[in-house]
């Protein structure tokens, strides 16, 4: 058996020519939505990830401002610049690029950025909202994930189980409490499981957010499952490849995603959707 992919690149054109529309929508009433990308150091792959939001952006008509910082820059400084953001009638979504450097506290400067401006969803205010079912943004690497199950006719996951590998707070958890929402059965796995592939061999769902390859081979899925790989790592050829030992896995699994060209993408689209979200509320409030 071979995997059907799903392709989360040309889902993510997709919502972001949806983006564009309702983007066009809000300038053509004199409120362009616009979002501040802040990045402290010269972390390479940030650097890209950065620059490819900033292009995403563009691309949809979304005004976008891009604040680069050295690195020697203070928390001080970084909070100082999130909370003119947060007062900026032009900006609607702020994203701090992760990691930070070590001497700033990440929990600190994202406690800062105003709920109502976290397109990331990180906001422990935006966390919380999830939890309990309120309106609120959702972080975007699992936001996306939901939108690849829900492409396949997996938005309702009743009678499903779901097992998500990684337990953070930027995917793992909250890719679990969504799944929940969706009505699957959901088993979250971590460092300190006993015996991962016992899990992960009785899902229907498997969403691997480790950071490491080969994490999933093709002995710990369920024929006809489906694999989501939101793990970016470098291979020894220095290639991106997942966690999931693709090649492998695509024998076994009924739906699989790709590294690049799967969650990736998804990210960045769905950081647009959030951005939409904001400007909109915005525009309705004044
Ligand atoms: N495509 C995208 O848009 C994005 C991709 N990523 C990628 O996703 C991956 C995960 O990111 P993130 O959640 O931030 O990473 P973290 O390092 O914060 O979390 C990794 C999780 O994996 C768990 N883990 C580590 N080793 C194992 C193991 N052998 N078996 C089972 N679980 C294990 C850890 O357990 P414990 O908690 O016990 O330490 C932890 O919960 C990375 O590769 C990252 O680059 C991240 C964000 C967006
Ligand atoms: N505040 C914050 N928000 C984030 O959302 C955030 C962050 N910090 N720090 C880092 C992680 C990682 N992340 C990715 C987004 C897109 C791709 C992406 O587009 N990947 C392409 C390939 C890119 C390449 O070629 O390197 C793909 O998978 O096809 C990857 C990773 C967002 N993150
Ligand atoms: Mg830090």
């Amino acid at each position: 058996m071979t995997a059907q992919l799903i392709d989360g690149l040309a889902l993510s054109k997709q919502l972001r020519t949806e983006a564009a529309t309702r983007a066009a929508a809000l300038t053509a009433k004199g409120k362009q939505p616009g979002l501040a990308v802040v990045l402290v150091g010269d972390n390479p792959a940030s650097q890209v990830y950065v620059r490819n939001k900033v292009k995403a952006c563009e691309e949809a008509g979304i005004h976008s401002r891009l604040e680069k910082y050295d690195a020697a820059m203070t928390e001080a400084e970084l909070l100082a610049r999130v909370d003119a953001l947060n007062n900026d009638p032009t900006i609607h979504g702020i994203l701090v690029q992760l990691p930070l450097p070590k001497h700033i506290d990440d929990h600190k400067v994202i406690e800062s950025i105003s709920p109502a401006k976290d397109v990331d969803g990180f906001h422990v205010a935006s966390a919380g909202a999830l939890v309990v079912g309120e309106p609120g943004f959702k972080a975007c690497t699992p936001y996306g994930c939901m939108k690849m199950l829900e492409s396949i006719g997996m938005k309702d996951l009743k009678g499903k189980h779901a097992v998500v590998i990684g337990r953070s707070n930027i995917v793992g958890k909250p890719m679990a409490l969504m799944l929940l929402a969706a009505n699957a059965t959901v088993t979250v796995c971590h460092s300190g499981t006993a015996d991962l592939g016992a899990m992960t061999r009785q899902a229907d769902v498997i969403v691997a957010a480790v950071g490491k390859r080969n994490v999933l081979t093709a002995g710990m899925v369920k024929p006809g499952a489906v694999v989501i790989d939101v793990g970016m790592n470098r291979n020894d050829e220095g290639k991106l490849c997942g966690d999931v030992d693709f090649d492998g896995v695509k024998e076994v699994a009924g739906w699989i995603t790709p590294v690049p060209g799967g969650v990736g993408p998804m990210t960045i689209a769905m950081l647009l959707v959030n951005t939409l979200e904001s400007a909109e509320r915005a525009a309705k409030s004044t």
